[in-house]
């Protein structure tokens, strides 16, 4: 069975989920062209991308300013920044480095107006340019312990940073390979979308080695 938005308990409005399907609509005009993985129906575009994206949003709607590291097609930064519109505040930076992505990026936020700005450039140049944010996402970008050298910046500036990272069936390697490296606070949530996957949240990031944030 497709799983809808308020299947998570996302209740959006109209002119939200206006907007949801018009970057349905435009996702799947651009997809073939700029080499989306275009899903096979529409209702799988919405079960597994649209509302897997949503879910994050589900789970921090505290959260006013994102970085989405590595947005690709919009997921989940897109959808973030639609919903945080229905909310009529914060603010989604969509680090993506490949030109095709960020000009369609451009196109979807101009066409639902959705809260948010695209940065063609590579995550470690938007480690200088975008200076702070409450919450990090990035989904089928690169393992844990990658997500977390590209995440240190943000988590040196901001102790009270949070990530929210999808992950598939691999995650608990991903955790002990980055538990070597790393010191963070960790909650695992059950994706409401795939069985074996989940999406990690976690807080207080930093290096091992490396001092708490105000420690002497
Ligand atoms: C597999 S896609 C995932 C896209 C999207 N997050 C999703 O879940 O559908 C990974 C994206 O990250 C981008 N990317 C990879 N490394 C990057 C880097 N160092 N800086 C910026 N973008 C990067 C790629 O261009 C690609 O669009």
């Amino acid at each position: 069975m497709t799983k809808t938005l308020s299947d998570l308990g996302l209740n959006v409005s109209r002119e939200t989920l206006g907007k949801l399907e018009r970057f349905a609509s435009l996702f799947q005009k651009w997809a073939r062209a700029i080499n989306l993985v275009a899903p096979s129906t529409k209702e799988s575009l919405w079960e597994r991308h649209i509302a897997d994206s949503a879910q994050i949003f589900k789970l921090a709607p505290e959260s006013k300013h994102w970085i989405d590291l590595g947005s690709g097609g919009g997921f989940p930064g897109v959808i973030t920044a639609i919903l945080l519109s229905d909310q009529g505040d914060g603010w989604v930076d969509l680090v993506e480095s490949n030109h095709k992505k960020a000009g369609f990026l451009r196109v979807a936020l101009n066409e639902t107006g959705a809260r948010a700005a695209v940065h063609p450039i590579r995550i470690e140049e938007a480690q200088k340019k975008l200076v702070n944010c409450d919450a990090i996402s990035a989904r089928a970008l690169a393992d844990l312990d990658q997500l977390l050298v590209f995440a240190a910046p943000w988590a040196e500036r901001n102790p009270s940073l949070r990530c929210y990272f999808h992950k598939g069936r691999d995650y608990l390697g991903e955790i002990d390979k980055a538990r070597g490296r790393w010191h963070f606070d960790l909650v695992i949530h059950q994706s409401a979308i795939e069985a074996d996957s989940v999406i990690l949240e976690l807080a207080n990031i930093r290096r091992i080695g490396q001092p708490a944030s105000g420690a002497e």
